[in-house]
């Protein structure tokens, strides 16, 4: 079996044309989560006018020198001051209301004594106190928010601010999820015989594919039936933009799936990429839809999901990257177990604002080990060509905790 270097398989997944431009109007309440499919532009200044930010007088500065300062009366917060201040003159002004015209400053009322009608400042205040400025947050025309940004709580705030009541958002990409095995039960179903194995894959991929923005189709799990793999295949892609299965991909005498993927009429990009784990993934593309294949391991399937799947959500998405990676340093001495590209769970702490990698907790063993990523886990990325590294060597990680 012929190996693709990792570098090529993932410039190959990156040339491929895909779907990126549906998009969709929802409510602003309801796209927590979705993508942005355009910019957000402030349409006005924040604030609009001049605001009070604390309870007090709206004076003229060079009036706080003066004995006294007349009370003109009061301007609550939503009130349309209209009156305009002239030397002498205050007006009682609230948190949150517009500043009167010819005031610049507003003296809080525990700097000031009331008697008459009138103010007597008890300590002064600098010019321009207490006022948020015209444009303070943002002017009109700045770019608030990026097209590809997901929508969180703060983006949903700044929109709710700019009165968008609806928001274009990327069209969730649909992306069905099936696992092969005669051994896997799904979730729930009654045991029949001791060689049985629960089914995890297809709920971590679907958990994966949904945190990433896509609309998944659950499809449970499916036995060694190559007419039923076949079928069930056929039915996902008249829907799904993507179909990614677990297992069946090896050189056993079961393993069907690579077999059916070209009879379906699907052209195969690549199968067999130089990864560990993972080296039996198979990309391949129907029109305009796609069929990842992945592994049956439990570790397997996830790691090259992050790798070959979210790219594709990401892109149909019409978000810049899937995950990000950075450089960090090795915290111990780390054993390359082949020549391949190895993408290794680890611990990420950062000190001293810089990444450090370590394997406390972390097992070393087969494609199997599913536990390895719990607790924040990410993944070392290790080069065909590196060996064994040393403690202090500089690698790179891809982070998990932030799709
Ligand atoms: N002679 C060879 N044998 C194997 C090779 C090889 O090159 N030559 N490669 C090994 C590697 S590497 C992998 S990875 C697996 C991939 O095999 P399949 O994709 O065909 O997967 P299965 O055989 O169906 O399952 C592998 C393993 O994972 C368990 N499994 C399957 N589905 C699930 C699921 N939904 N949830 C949890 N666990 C699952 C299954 O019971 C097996 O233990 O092939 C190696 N063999
Ligand atoms: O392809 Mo396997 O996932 O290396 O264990």
């Amino acid at each position: 079996m012929s190996l693709l270097s990792y570098e090529t398989s993932q410039n190959m997944l990156d040339l491929l044309h895909v779907n990126s431009g549906r998009t969709e109007n929802v409510a602003l309440s309801a796209s927590l989560g979705r993508v942005l499919a355009q910019d957000i532009v402030a349409e006005y200044n924040d604030p609009q006018f001049p605001t009070a930010s604390m309870d007090g007088y709206a004076v003229i500065h060079s009036d706080l020198e003066s004995k006294e300062i007349t009370i003109l009366g009061d301007n609550p917060a939503g009130s349309d001051e209209k009156r305009t201040i002239n030397s002498g003159e205050c007006i009682k002004t609230f948190t949150g209301s517009k500043m009167p015209h010819g005031a610049d400053t507003l003296i809080q009322i525990e700097n000031v004594s009331v008697n008459n009608g009138k103010i007597t400042v008890d300590e002064t205040v600098p010019r321009g106190n207490a006022v948020r400025p015209v444009g303070e947050g943002y002017r009109a025309g700045d770019v608030l928010i990026k097209k590809g940004t997901k929508i969180g709580f703060a983006e949903i705030g700044v929109m709710a601010a700019l009165n968008r009541v609806m928001v274009k958002v990327a069209i969730r990409p649909r992306v069905a999820v099936i696992s092969t095995g005669s051994e896997i039960l799904d979730l729930g179903v009654n045991s029949t015989n001791p060689s049985q194995i629960r089914s995890s894959n297809n709920y971590t991929l679907a958990a994966l594919f949904e945190q990433a923005g896509a609309d998944v189709v659950q499809l449970g799990t499916i036995g060694d039936e190559r007419d039923m793999i076949m079928e069930t295949f056929q039915n996902a892609l008249l829907s799904a933009d993507i179909l990614v299965s677990t297992g069946g991909v090896s050189v056993g005498d079961y393993d069907f799936v690579k077999d059916i993927v070209p009879r379906i009429g699907a052209e195969v990009v690549y199968k067999g990429v130089a990864i560990k784990p993972g080296k039996h993934i198979m990309v391949a593309q129907r029109e305009d839809k796609f069929i990842l294949a992945l592994p049956g391991f439990a570790y397997s399937s996830t790691v090259t999901a992050i790798l070959y799947v979210l790219p594709l959500i990401s892109k149909m998405l019409g978000r810049k990257s899937a995950y990000k990676t950075v450089a960090a340093k090795l915290g111990e001495k780390f054993r390359k177990r082949s020549r391949l590209t190895e993408f290794t769970a680890c611990n990420v702490a950062v000190e001293d604002g810089e990444y450090f990698v370590n394997f406390k907790d972390k097992k070393v063993g087969s494609s199997a080990i599913l536990t390895n990523m719990l607790d924040s886990s990410a993944l070392m990325i290790t080069g065909e060509d590196d060996g064994d590294l040393e403690q202090g060597t500089y690698v790179n990680v891809i982070l998990l905790d932030n799709f």
